[in-house]
């Protein structure tokens, strides 16, 4: 027996904005709130909208996987940037694109880029040991994001930009998405035709970075094969059934949703794991003895990363508590049963691994951050969907193999030149924008590095 819509428990709210406000406000407390009171669908008024917040891993699994195809994503805000990317598009478009994006993020594929990953962190380690001589404090998230900015435009373009080329575009890439995910969140805002200051700003960043990424597209479809990269990938792709390849605009558009979609999620979460081992000294001690054992003081490789178990599962913890993407929506096309309710089309569902990776019939003391958790004997017979900080199902994170090897790669880095302690007297808490990093800002010392 299933109930109607209008069954579906949920918080009065105000008249005019429902529970918008405290949505806006607080939306991480909020919605745990939510499902610890209400169960594991809730219905949201937000005024004229409403939005149904599944939590329980079953609707995720049938959201995600046995009936994937009802449920589709609307992001126009981030269409004018992405067009038809993997992450915007919907239906037989983004099938053609998954499949001819699928062999580029193949493990063995990506295992070539570590080398790009590890000269990129290089780099930032010897700016770290300025900071160590000099004792000098610093904001470590920033420097996660230019770690991340520049690994991403590397495996991208490899030697097809200077490093002042790079360094602009990374910069263009990421004042452009911080712009758009800033627009979203903004009541009133100037048409995008007006020449206020963001605006124009935001014109010229996207005019450079069409105009070199078109200017690469271009240089590489007249010499292919001198590159191993992501652009020689997608310049090269051909679709198995059809032959067909990818128009300039068609690259384009998947040149700017794999740097959205693959750096700062990246840089939130290895900031939240430095943020964390600074907390949580076993963890800690546990992770250099793991490295000292297999690396010995080395830089790791991806033959290394298996050997390196402790290592994946704070990675995995940090992840189950600061899932980057913390909120995500889909509208269905037909209506579909979730749990004991009927949705009926055109519904809006969210899904926030958020609030599922603190789901309390999966998770023993939720806000505890325990790596052990992810021992295989622990993690073993726990529902596949209770677990999602990459998604589940068809439209799972293309980059997870991509993410997971970088943070393998940097972390031993880090840890192993250098001890990494948080400034007293800057609290962090989760930050939920765009992605969920911490924040208002993540200060920390380090010592070593010698
Ligand atoms: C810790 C790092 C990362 C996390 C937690 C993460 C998480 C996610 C999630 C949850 C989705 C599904 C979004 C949705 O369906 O609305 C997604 C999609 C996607 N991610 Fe990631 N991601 C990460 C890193 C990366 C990296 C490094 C890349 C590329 C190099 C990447 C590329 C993509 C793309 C292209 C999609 C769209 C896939 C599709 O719909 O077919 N991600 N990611």
């Amino acid at each position: 027996m299933t109930a109607p819509v209008s069954a579906i428990p949920g918080p009065r709210g105000l008249p005019v904005v429902g529970v918008g406000n405290r949505l806006l406000s607080d939306p991480l407390e909020f919605m745990v709130r939510l499902q610890r009171h209400y169960g594991d669908l809730v219905k949201l008024s937000l005024g004229k909208h409403t939005m149904y917040l599944a939590t329980h891993p079953d609707m995720l699994k049938r959201i995600t996987q046995e009936n994937w195809k009802n449920y589709i994503k609307r992001y126009p805000t981030m269409d004018e940037i992405l067009g038809q990317g993997l992450v915007t598009s919907n239906g037989e478009h983004w099938l053609r694109q998954r499949r001819l994006m699928q062999p580029a993020f193949h493990h063995q594929r990506i295992a070539r880029m570590a080398d790009v990953m590890v000269e990129e962190a290089e780099r930032m380690l010897a700016r770290w040991a300025g900071y160590a001589r000099s004792g000098r404090p610093f904001e470590v998230q920033e420097e996660m994001m230019l770690l991340t900015q520049q690994i991403i435009v590397r495996t991208m373009f490899s030697s097809s930009l200077s490093d002042t080329e790079a360094h602009a575009v990374g910069k263009a890439f990421n004042d452009t998405l911080n712009w758009a995910a800033g627009q979203q969140f903004r009541l009133l805002q100037p048409p995008r035709n007006w020449p206020t200051p963001g605006n124009l700003a935001y014109r010229r960043n996207l005019d450079l970075l069409e105009r070199t990424v078109y200017r690469l597209i271009d240089e590489r479809r007249q010499r292919q094969g001198e590159h191993d990269d992501l652009l020689e990938m997608l310049v090269t792709a051909r679709d198995a059934e059809s032959g067909e390849q990818m128009s300039p605009q068609q690259i384009r558009d998947e040149v700017m949703t794999i740097f959205l979609a693959g750096h700062e999620t990246t840089a939130g979460t290895l900031s939240w794991i430095l943020h964390l081992l600074a907390h949580h000294g076993d963890a800690e001690r546990k992770l250099r003895a793991e490295y000292a054992s297999v690396l010995g003081g080395r830089n790791p490789t991806p033959a290394d990363l298996p050997k390196l178990p402790y290592s994946r599962m704070v990675i995995d913890e940090t992840l189950r508590l600061y899932p980057p993407t913390w909120i995500l929506t889909r509208v269905l096309v037909g209506p579909d049963t979730l749990g004991e309710y009927e949705l009926p089309a055109g519904a809006t569902v969210a899904i926030s691994p958020y609030v599922t990776h603190r789901h309390p019939a999966f998770w023993p003391n939720p806000e505890s951050f325990d790596p052990e958790r992810f021992r295989p004997e622990e993690a073993e017979g726990r529902h596949k969907f209770a677990y999602v900080p990459f998604l589940a199902g068809p439209r799972q994170c293309i980059g997870n193999n991509f993410a997971l090897m970088e943070m393998q790669i940097v972390l031993p880095m880090i840890l192993q030149r250098f001890h990494v302690s948080a400034v007293p007297g800057y609290p962090v808490r989760p930050m939920p924008k765009a992605t969920l990093r911490p924040g208002p800002q993540v200060w920390v010392e380090v010592r070593g590095g010698g």
